[in-house]
């Protein structure tokens, strides 16, 4: 029995020697520089998201962490700071009209040659009639000869055959509508591809934002899928939301009613509509204008429809302008590309084809080179600095 007693005890201390030992393998610190228990301070966020040591931490500089938005240039004066560029567009026609204006006496040939020179910088067969009668007049019945009185004359030819009365003004507020609720000020941009439409709606956007207007854009042209991220690029860059489809190809009339409705709801003033305009056929282009057009206007009533004009096409844009003024309600022209061509008559034959005055004009790639258009300017840039 003593014996039994005796290994048990001897039983138990091994044991306990055995557990204790185990004990400390598992739960020692190991050896010298063993890591402490990580305070706060070591899981700091940033700490933790550190790159390995010897990688490339790059800094990135707060304006890319969080996008800061621009100031678009002021709307006013802009036509005056481009008027080198306008100058371009119409100083053959300007200072050719001149010179010949100029000569001693004025014989047949040399009106020819005014008619000649009006109708290369595309001013039209109309309007082209008009201002040379204007001016065979006034020479007969004034007999202008002094440098400064000829270029007087011709500035108030010209001038009123770009009619200075028309309203050029944008419709940028807000409207109430029959059952009291107040809607944005929608304007539906269309023209055919290529004349610098998302542009001018991306240039638009940061018009209406320099002049203190809210702005919702509408990517309705679904055909070009980069149409869309165009805009949506631009409008980022002045804080402007843009409506678009989920997918390439959907239903540009539904992206219309969701950039008008986003806009109501959010007390925008102006909603800005982009369109594909693909000029298939005149009856596509009625069909896919009229259903965006009908859908708009059961959130809100259309305020303005600007169509979108590539100056350097010349003459053969006016057949765009005829088909779009038929099936789209046309109120006013953007006429772009006007720092490429040497043909700023296209600015008169335009307004004559359709009726509607043109309202802005584009004049550079840069993102403040549209400018409202000011009929005084744009023919003083035409005849450029009295000699
Ligand atoms: N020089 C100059 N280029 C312009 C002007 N306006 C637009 N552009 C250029 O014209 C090109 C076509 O512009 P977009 O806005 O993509 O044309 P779009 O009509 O929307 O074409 P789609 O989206 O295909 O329908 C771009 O390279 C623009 O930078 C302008 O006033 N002057």
């Amino acid at each position: 029995m003593t014996n039994a007693t005796d290994l048990t005890w001897l039983w138990i201390l091994l044991a306990v020697l055995v557990v204790a030992g185990l004990l400390y393998v598992l739960l020692a610190p190991r050896g010298r520089g063993a890591k402490k228990p990580p305070t706060l301070d070591e899981h700091s966020p940033d700490q933790a998201e550190a790159p390995e040591a010897g990688g490339e931490v790059e800094t990135l500089p707060e304006s890319a962490a969080a996008p800061s938005t621009e100031t678009p240039a002021p709307t006013a004066g802009r036509l005056t700071r481009l008027r080198d560029r306008l100058a371009r567009s119409g100083s053959p026609l300007g200072s050719a009209l001149l010179a010949v204006l100029s000569r001693d006496s004025l014989t047949e040939d040399d009106w020819d040659e005014i008619e000649e020179i009006l109708l290369l910088a595309d001013v039209g067969a109309g309007p082209t009639g008009e201002i040379v009668d204007g001016l065979r007049t006034r020479v007969r019945v004034e007999g202008v000869r002094d440098p400064a009185a000829v270029r007087a004359m011709l500035r108030s030819a010209l001038l009123e055959i770009i009619d200075p009365e028309l309203d050029r003004s944008l419709a940028t507020q807000r409207v109430t509508r029959e059952d009291g609720v107040t809607v944005p000020a929608v304007t539906l941009v269309v023209g055919v591809n290529g004349t610098g439409k998302t542009t001018t709606v991306g240039k638009l956007a940061r018009v209406l934002v320099a002049d203190g207007s809210s702005v919702v854009l509408g990517a309705a042209d679904t055909f070009r899928a980069a149409a869309a991220d165009q805009l949506e690029t631009w409008g980022a860059r002045v804080g402007v939301p843009t409506v678009r489809s989920e997918r390439e190809g959907g239903d540009p009339a539904s992206v219309a009613f969701d950039a008008v409705r986003r806009g109501r709801e959010d007390g925008t003033d102006v909603v800005l509509v982009d369109t594909a305009g693909r000029l298939q056929n005149k009856a596509g282009l009625m069909d896919e204008l009229g259903k965006i057009r009908r859908v708009i206007t059961k959130e809100a009533p259309l305020a303005e429809v600007l169509l979108v004009l590539d100056a350097t096409t010349g003459q053969n844009g006016m057949t765009q302008a005829r088909v779009f003024g038929e099936v789209a309600g046309v109120t006013g022209i953007v006429l772009t590309k006007l720092d490429g061509t040497a043909k700023g008559g296209i600015v008169v034959a335009v307004q004559r084809e359709l009726g509607v005055p043109v309202k802005l004009v584009g004049l550079g790639e840069g993102p403040d080179d549209l400018a409202p258009f000011d009929p005084a300017e744009f023919v003083d840039a035409l005849l450029g600095d009295p000699a």
